[in-house]
């Protein structure tokens, strides 16, 4: 057995410590600069990791003067601190080449690829004295935790403290506020921890919702040296709203062949598609009626369903991610919405913030999204672009503007000024005023309801560019919403 010093000990317990934190969290800054020894000299994130990379560097190779480094040469809380700066270790030498994965499964889609550089890793792990069971679950922990910093890094860019929030709730969500806990008992088994996502019409419920269904634990094959499944295919997702009662119970459960005219194939829905190791997305949850909402309650609760036409029981494994706009407690208050329901779906409720509360919080979060929205179309808009968008901005949409369209509604404001060099917010609530010029046909002579309607629903979808949103504005459903959108007129 091997005894560390003094100093060492010290040093790999604050590594240890290190892993458990969140790397959105506030605590994270200070414990880099306690591994470091170092007062806070400003640096950024990344930065200051780099100097622990360098640090751990030196630290395991003293390590190496005894001998090549072995976890079975420590035992106790040595040998604990030891195995977890390892992992911290190693984790950040091989973080381009995950990321590199990552874009790569990106490409391929839903079959999962091989890791490229598993033999490598996989040699390392056993160098350090690690079994191949360890090793393929250390892999896999490995894997999520990029994954869920790169989604959710990516998916919740911005500079305000209710970011600043939510990207520490995200990771929480994912590996639980004690990710010691998630370590030895909970990973792998969070199928039963849902989340609820609420939220203004077009706050990224939708991309948040994917950067989470995608950050689940994948167990690795060492065998064939690939994850048991794509993490693009353990996110399967279904916007209620689009589907009409009959056909969304069988996009939900399947449905038997000659189950109703029509049905000429077996159709596996929504719950069959998902692995244990996924989550299905139900978004709009808030829009579906009672019939439904008892089926999803049993699926979620027992977690077994039946598709349409047959009486199998078939089993549903993974985790539920669900999204409404709507005024939850409302619909709960006035029994639209089941409260045996809801308490199925929130074992974590997360708000995403509204636009407006992001300006507010910092002015400087309107030309960082505007330059990633702009990214959408030019993949390198510069600055000079940016700020000139920025200023036709602030010059026409008044400093309160609520953006009730939020992001979405940006978007379209982004995409209007490069089209017409201009962008007339008109807030909602006025839009009845705004289209009261379609109250008149040209020749002077009233319109009736459905020519109003349609003059309406245009006016919005300008704004906001979503049918979903429209129907939530206008108090219509989505298919009504279309109908009056592709009236001749
Ligand atoms: N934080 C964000 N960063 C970049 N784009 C965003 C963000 N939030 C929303 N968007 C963009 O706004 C549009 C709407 O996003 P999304 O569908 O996720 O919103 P939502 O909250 O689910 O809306 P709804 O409640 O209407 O379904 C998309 O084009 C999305 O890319």
């Amino acid at each position: 057995m091997y005894i560390l010093t003094a100093e060492q000990a010290a040093f790999f317990a604050k590594v240890a410590e290190l892993v458990f934190l969140n790397p959105f969290g506030l605590e994270r800054e200070k414990a880099d600069w306690e591994v470091l020894g170092l007062a806070p000299e400003g640096l950024g994130f990344a930065d200051r990791l780099q100097l622990i990379e360098a640090k751990l560097d030196r630290e395991f190779k003293a390590l190496e003067r005894q001998a090549v480094f072995d976890i079975r040469h420590y035992q106790g809380k040595a040998e604990e601190n030891l195995r977890l700066a390892w992992l911290f270790y190693v984790f950040h030498r091989y973080r381009q080449r995950f990321n590199g994965h990552i874009n790569a499964q990106k490409q391929a889609g839903d079959k999962a690829i091989e890791l490229a550089f598993a033999r490598e890793l996989m040699g390392d792990f056993e160098q350090a004295g690690f079994n191949p069971p360890e090793t393929a679950h250390y892999i896999a922990l490995l894997f999520q935790v990029q994954r869920a910093f790169t989604f959710i890094d990516e998916t919740v860019s911005g500079d305000c403290p209710a970011l600043y929030e939510l990207r520490m709730r995200l990771w929480n969500n994912i590996f639980t506020f004690n990710p010691a806990w998630y370590l030895n008992y909970l990973c792998g088994r969070m199928e039963d921890f849902s989340l609820l996502l609420l939220g203004e019409t077009g706050t990224g419920k939708s991309l948040v919702a994917k950067a989470v269904g995608c950050s689940g634990y994948i167990p690795f094959d060492l065998a064939v040296r690939r994850f048991v499944e794509s993490f693009s295919a353990s996110f399967k997702a279904i916007n209620l709203s689009e589907y009409a009662t009959g056909l969304l119970e069988s996009e939900l459960f399947g449905h038997k062949k000659g189950a109703f005219t029509g049905a000429i194939d077996n159709h596996p829905g929504l719950f069959a598609k998902c692995s244990k190791h996924g989550s299905v997305f139900i978004d709009e949850i808030g829009d579906i009626d009672a019939t439904i909402q008892v089926k999803l309650l049993n699926v979620i609760q027992e977690r077994v369903y039946s598709p349409v036409g047959s009486h199998e029981k078939h089993r549903f494994e993974g985790r539920v991610i669900s999204a409404t706009n709507r005024p939850i407690g409302q619909l709960l208050e006035q029994g639209l919405f089941r409260a045996d329901l809801y308490y199925r779906l929130c074992s974590d409720v997360i708000v995403l913030p509204s636009l407006s509360q992001r300006i507010r919080e910092n002015p400087n979060e309107l030309p960082g999204l505007i330059a990633r929205l702009l990214r959408r179309v030019i993949p390198t808009p510069d600055d000079g672009l940016v700020a000139h968008i920025e200023s036709k901005i602030r010059a026409t949409v008044p400093a309160d503007y609520p953006w009730p369209g939020n992001v979405r509604e940006l978007e379209q404001c982004v995409r209007r000024i490069c089209l017409t060099g201009t962008y007339q917010a008109t807030p909602l609530a006025a839009a009845v005023n705004a289209a009261e010029a379609g109250f008149r046909a040209a020749d002077g002579e009233y319109l009736s309801a459905q020519q109003v309607m349609q003059n309406y629903c245009r006016f919005l979808y300008g704004q906001l560019d979503s049918f979903e949103a429209v129907a939530r504005i206008a108090g219509l459903d989505r298919r009504t919403v279309k109908k009056y959108m592709e009236l001749d007129g």
